[in-house]
């Protein structure tokens, strides 16, 4: 298989790097750069010495099988079409397919849609959600990453109707690899160590693709209060929700609505009773992990998940949905447990 990166200098495009240099059907690897074509790829990253990554290429994209996106929203889209009459899958990993309604999108994101006529081709690449919809697509919108911890976590549940809609509170922390290779002031070291702050509060572009996942489970349309946070670590996210039950709903049933969706699941894995999720349980690799407890003084559920933002909030999610739309083991290239401790 002949498979591309766009935006391979990048946070989220180095870990691909990584993960598609180990897949067993990735032969060439076309590695592109806007800013630094020509360069070693070792010249950007020096840890890759002696892998024999290779030069990289400017943004002509040549043939291939499959093209990751790993650029800023606003940029993939654009593109896309042309890629796509070149038979050639796109996974984008930003924003730009995530979205149903360029409406939305254009509210949120400010920015006009590039390929709004598009919208209805993408399929959102969350595997254990919507496995059959993504394989043999050919054009996949890689979720967020905190959406991702947190559909996880609500979907199912939502589905099977045990929540109530109408009190949904997502409070979330990520690493500060999550705002990219290219982040602001906002993620010098000096505003970020020995400090902890939220941002995005009230007015996060997740709060769209969160509220729209969660109506489509719930099949009513429905609103969250979602408030990200930067933790001075490097990679990991971890999610705290809060949602009231149904009455008469018990921890068992949420416990066991979890387990039917998740049981015959490689990466997503519900905890023991007692265990609550670290972000370590999950660094380096693409697994979740789930706990949850129903608090009996309020009848609310309390929910924690987290995930390596950049694994399955992004690169290994990626990975994995190329392998279900090439036809591939879904595992493929991604298996494998955290770096402990
Ligand atoms: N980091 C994370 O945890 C996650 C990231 N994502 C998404 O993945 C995508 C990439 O994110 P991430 O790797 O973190 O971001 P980075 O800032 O680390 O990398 C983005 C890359 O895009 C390339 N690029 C091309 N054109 C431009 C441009 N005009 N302005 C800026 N960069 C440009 C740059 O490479 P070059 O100059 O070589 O072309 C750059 O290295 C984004 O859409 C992001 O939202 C999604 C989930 C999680
Ligand atoms: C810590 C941090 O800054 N995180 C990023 C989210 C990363 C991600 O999933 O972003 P995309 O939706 O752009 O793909 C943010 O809040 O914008």
């Amino acid at each position: 298989m002949k498979v591309g990166v766009l935006g391979a200098t990048g946070y989220a495009g180095q870990e691909l790097v990584r993960l598609l240099k180990r897949h067993e059907e990735v032969g060439d690897l076309y590695l592109a750069s806007s800013s630094v074509a020509g360069e070693d790829y070792e010249s950007v990253y020096p840890h890759w010495s002696g892998q024999r990554v290779g030069i990289l290429q400017d943004e002509n994209v040549p043939d291939l099988d499959v093209l990751f996106c790993a650029l800023p929203h606003g940029l993939t889209a654009a593109r896309t079409s042309a890629f796509l009459a070149r038979n050639i899958k796109v996974i984008d990993l930003g924003a730009d397919f995530r979205l149903n309604s360029a409406q939305v999108y254009e509210e949120w994101y400010k920015v006009k849609h590039p390929a709004s006529e598009l919208l209805k081709d993408a399929v959102y690449g969350l595997p254990e959600l919507y496995r059959e919809q993504i394989r043999g697509q050919s054009l996949i919108a890689n979720p967020g990453c905190y959406p991702t911890a947190t559909l996880l976590a609500l979907v199912p549940l939502l589905r099977h109707n045990l929540l109530q809609t109408n009190y949904l509170i997502i409070d979330a922390k990520s690493g500060v690899s999550g705002a990219g290779r290219g982040g602001g002031l906002g993620t010098h070291y000096a505003e970020v160590n020995e400090n902890f702050k939220a941002y995005g509060v009230g007015n996060h572009r997740h709060t769209p693709e969160i509220e729209q996942e969660l109506s489509r489970a719930a099949k009513v349309p429905l609103t969250v209060n979602f408030t990200p946070h930067l933790v001075p670590m490097t990679r990991g996210m971890l999610v705290t929700i809060y949602a009231a039950v149904q009455p008469g709903i018990q921890e068992e049933d949420l416990r066991e609505c979890w387990k039917e969706q998740y049981e015959r699941e490689e990466f997503v894995h519900v905890l023991p009773l007692g265990a609550w999720p670290q972000t370590k349980f999950a660094s380096g690799s693409n697994n979740a992990f789930l706990q949850l407890t129903v608090d009996q003084r309020t009848g609310n559920v309390i929910i924690v998940a987290t995930i390596d933002n950049l694994m399955k909030g992004a690169a290994g999610q990626a990975i994995q949905n190329m392998n279900l739309a090439m036809g591939y083991p879904e595992s493929q290239g991604i298996s494998g447990t955290a770096l402990w401790p």
